[in-house]
């Protein structure tokens, strides 16, 4: 090789390998929005940056002689980095709830009284919504004028209900007394999905392990720092930022966390509003933590309403407690009966058999609470020894006698839902575990998906939702359709050794925060990314409403979507209800895509376009839907990994060329590594290359894909 054309490849390469660094440089956004930022070099020291390759003489610089795969180049020790671097009636009575009691749970609740809880069957009821009569008193005060402020969209400072002093407990405030028609007002600025942060305080256990708090919480951002290594071994520390609707750091009371996200939808659930509240996290974040008080607090303010605003109006509270469990439904309220789930005449989903208590104090409440959690299913993992393994549902139904009587079944007026989701990392979990710990993982994953799912069509307004993507959403179905309302707790742990399982949490909250509409108000570190990627990618659910879905004819009240085929509620076949756990068991390699893979959702997905309605004729079932929904994960789930695996190769790489320049490098070693990586490259695109075919053609069969190029 000529000395120009040394000259002319080391120009080249350097201006590739410029080009490469700027590229790299810039990379943070790009990697971040493909949730892939732990590839990216965003460190606290200058020694983040790639230098030029030339530093590494692989281009033959330096020195001016020499060269070849046997070249005897020196390293110059150059440091660089390509990290992965009452008064109510009571129907029939199941001698309910036992006396156990909580005594936390108890902590600052008020209203003792009486318990006589109802055995009441959800089918029986007759759910179509009362039309909205027009109602003297509904315009009269209400207690809820303080529910603003920090609410979802005023950032007014706001009055604590519970910092009023000297007033009676139960009694409104006349101070807070304030018009419906402002709460009503106020009820439709209530933003349809709001996203919270919690994080908790460090545990002893964390300490013990010196781990660090690696969250820094600001305002309504955070900052997760999170310690890498460099290929030389040095650390830096790579910083991720996100911002919400509202960050709540580990000072954060429960009080406070239920001012902030369950107390201004109180009041719109008797105006005809359905909503939702979860908490997601990983195991030991604080999720039961979290959710375990607000349904208390929410109830006593929705009794509070009941018998001061509300008075004499017909109004009722009922709570039924719930739990999924391996993809089946148990009832907490009543020994864990297995229920069964169906859609009634109107499309409303009844839970066969589930037991609903009316009450009317909060002790009541409590009690209810209590035997339920109680009753919840818990198991052992690698993760966390105590670890809850279902997701419980308790749902507070607001509903109206509909002569003011008792004579007839009330109506459903609107709900409030509390969901305690399983823990967010047991796909993830991959170490130690059995086959039904897997098969659980796997069951926990499907839902944590198909709610993602469901919020992304909710937020965007699509006519199907795809509910049957699991049994989770298929029960909530309702509380997606139409008036609705949906709240996220995203909770996270504080400590490094949870960093990895905080990001995903936090990508997947940001996610779903992305998505709502609300948040384009938001000044998102990460929303030039985000926009972007919203406006190129649309889910593959969007394009599937499928022959069994129809558009909302308007005659229900709900805005629910009809729905062609009959629910069939499946049916445990297997015997065993209640869980069993082993220790131990050995993961299987394939069969299920760790959750961190399938929280983050990139912006590299295919650019779907809809078709009409009868060109999917053929997707019309809800297996097709799981199946594509699920193929389309997992392709992209693998792609990321193969960029992963290729940053990794490409490490290789760069270690063996910086290899081959050492004096004495042996020419056969460094031909046979450089074969194995090459092979290795080779069968990392080839698997992706059958898989994107397998899927192209999957969209083929069911007419989904129109863009005949694919990706
Ligand atoms: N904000 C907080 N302040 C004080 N303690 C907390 C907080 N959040 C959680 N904890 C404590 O941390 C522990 C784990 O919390 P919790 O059981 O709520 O986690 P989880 O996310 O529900 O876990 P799992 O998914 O396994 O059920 C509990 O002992 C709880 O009391």
């Amino acid at each position: 090789m000529n000395g120009m054309g040394r000259q002319g490849q080391r120009s080249t390469a350097t201006h590739h390998q410029r080009q490469y660094s700027d590229n790299f440089l810039e990379g943070g956004r790009w990697l971040q929005s493909t949730g892939l930022q732990h590839l990216h070099s965003s460190t606290t020291t200058t020694s983040s940056s790639i230098p030029p390759l030339q530093d590494y003489n692989f281009y033959g610089g330096g020195g001016g002689g020499g060269g070849g795969a046997q070249g005897m180049r020196t390293y110059r020790n150059a440091q660089w980095s390509f990290n992965g671097g009452s008064d109510f009636l009571v129907e029939a009575n199941t001698p309910p709830v036992g006396s156990r009691q909580s005594s936390h749970m108890r902590n600052g609740e008020d209203s003792p009284g009486e318990f006589s809880p109802g055995l009441l069957d959800l089918h029986s009821f007759d759910t179509e919504l009362l039309p909205e009569l027009p109602n003297p008193r509904m315009y009269e005060s209400s207690i809820f004028n303080h529910v603003r402020g920090r609410s979802f969209d005023d950032s007014d400072p706001y009055i604590s209900i519970n910092k009023q002093v000297g007033r009676a407990p139960g009694l409104p405030d006349s101070s807070l007394i304030k018009n419906f028609a402002a709460d009503k007002e106020k009820a439709s600025s209530v933003a349809k999905i709001k996203v919270v942060v919690r994080k908790r305080p460090m545990n002893k256990k964390e300490l013990a392990k010196n781990e660090e708090d690696i969250v820094e919480t600001l305002s309504n951002s955070l900052t997760v720092h999170e310690t890498k290594l460099k290929v030389d071994l040095t650390e830096y520390v790579e910083k991720h930022e996100f911002v919400f609707d509202a960050v709540l750091n580990e000072e954060v009371s429960n009080d406070e966390v239920y001012r902030e996200t369950v107390e201004p939808i109180v009041p719109i659930i008797f105006q005809r509003t359905k909503a939702t509240c979860f908490a997601y996290g990983q195991t030991g974040s604080g999720k039961t933590y979290t959710m375990k008080p607000l349904p208390i607090k929410a109830s006593r303010d929705i009794l509070r309403l009941m018998h001061h605003t509300y008075r004499n109006q017909g109004f009722q509270l009922f709570v039924s407690f719930f739990e999924i469990y391996g993809g089946k439904l148990f009832d907490l309220l009543s020994d864990r009966k297995k229920l069964c789930m169906r859609e009634d005449g109107k499309q409303q989903v009844c839970i066969v058999g589930l037991q609903e208590y009316r009450v009317s104090d909060i002790e009541m409440i409590k009690d209810l609470i209590e035997k339920g959690n109680a009753t919840r299913s818990t198991g052992t993992t690698g993760a966390n020894e105590e670890s809850s393994r279902s997701h419980a549902i308790l749902q507070l139904a607001i509903k109206r006698s509909v002569d003011g009587s008792d004579t007839k079944p009330p109506r459903l007026i609107g709900k409030l839902s509390f969901i305690d989701l399983a823990g967010s990392e047991r796909g993830a979990d991959t170490t130690d575990n059995d086959k039904q710990t897997r098969l659980e993982g796997a069951e926990i994953n499907k839902s944590l998906l198909a709610l993602k799912e469901c919020i992304r069509a909710l937020d965007n307004d699509k006519s199907h939702i795809p509910f049957r993507g699991s049994k989770l959403t298929e029960v909530l179905r309702d509380s997606f359709v139409g008036n609705s309302r949906t709240v996220m707790i995203s909770c996270i742990s504080p400590g490094s050794g949870s960093c990895e399982h905080t990001l995903n949490t936090l990508r997947y909250a940001d996610r779903v925060k992305s998505l709502s509409k609300g948040s384009t108000s938001k000044k998102d570190i990460l929303s030039s990314t985000i926009n972007l990627k919203e406006s190129t990618t649309l889910p593959l659910s969007s394009v599937l409403p499928a022959a069994s879905t129809l558009e909302d004819d308007g005659t229900d009240a709900w805005g629910d979507p009809d729905e062609r085929d009959e629910f069939v509620a499946s049916e445990d076949s297997s015997g065993s209800e209640k869980p069993t756990w082993k220790e131990n068991g050995k993961l299987e390699p394939y069969g299920q895509p760790p959750l961190e893979d399938n929280l983050r959702k990139p912006n590299g997905q295919p650019k779907w376009k809809g078709r009409s309605k009868s060109d999917i004729n053929s997707a019309n079932s809800d297996d097709d839907l799981n199946a594509l929904l699920q193929e389309e994960e997992d392709l992209v789930n693998a792609h990321r990994k193969q960029v992963e695996e290729t940053m990794k190769i490409v490490r290789e790489e760069m270690n063996l060329l910086v290899e081959a320049d050492q004096p004495g490098n042996q020419l056969d070693g460094y031909i046979n590594k450089l074969n194995a990586i090459l092979s290795l490259k080779a069968a990392g695109i080839l698997q992706l290359q059958n898989r994107l075919a397998h899927f192209q053609k999957q969209l083929k069969d069911y007419n989904v894909l129109v863009s005949s190029s694919g990706y």
